[in-house]
């Protein structure tokens, strides 16, 4: 399995319009991108983008939303995952489930309009880690 970029880091937010404007104003970040829901995932996502990588800002979208007990925990929001791309997200889920990884939920389509799936944070050191299929280069 080929390790490829850090696509995100998943930031947890009480409010995507505070957070904007943080990273607007404290930040300096100059295009920040409409918000838009994912309710079959059930969060309001905002993307920042750096030179390299993005920030994707979460809300909870509905009192069923996954990100809800972590806000619980930590009402100002905090840094929630990381997301790897790799090539072939069959291969990486074979991989994973090989290495003996807690895999969470089906593999579904993420906020980049690819197949995604999460690694449960106890077995990566802590880290809720989101595995991404690259977005298919434009030909
Ligand atoms: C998919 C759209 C978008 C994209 O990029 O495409 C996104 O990234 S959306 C992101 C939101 N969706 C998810 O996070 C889905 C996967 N997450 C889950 O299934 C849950 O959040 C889970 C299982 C990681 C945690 O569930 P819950 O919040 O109910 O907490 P638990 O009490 O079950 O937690 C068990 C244990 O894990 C620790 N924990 C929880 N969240 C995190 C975290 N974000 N990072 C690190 N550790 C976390 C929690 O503290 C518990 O540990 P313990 O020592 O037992 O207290
Ligand atoms: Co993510």
């Amino acid at each position: 399995m080929k390790l490829g970029r850090l696509n995100h880091v998943g930031v947890a937010t009480p409010s995507i319009e505070r957070s904007v404007a943080t990273y607007r104003e404290t930040m300096g970040a100059e295009v920040v991108r409409d918000p838009f829901d994912l309710p079959a995932q059930g969060v309001r996502v905002c993307f920042v983008d750096t030179p390299n990588s993005q920030i994707e800002l979460i809300e909870p979208l509905g009192a069923d939303s996954p990100i809800v007990k972590f806000l619980e925990r930590n009402p100002e929001g905090g840094q929630h995952h990381v997301c790897f791309e790799v090539p072939d997200i069959e291969a990486a889920h074979t991989w994973f489930d090989g290495k003996g990884c807690r895999i969470l939920g089906p593999t579904r389509i993420g906020a980049h309009g690819t197949p995604i799936f999460f690694l449960h944070p106890k077995d990566m050191g802590g880290v809720l880690t989101e595995i991404m299929e690259s977005p298919k280069q434009a030909h």
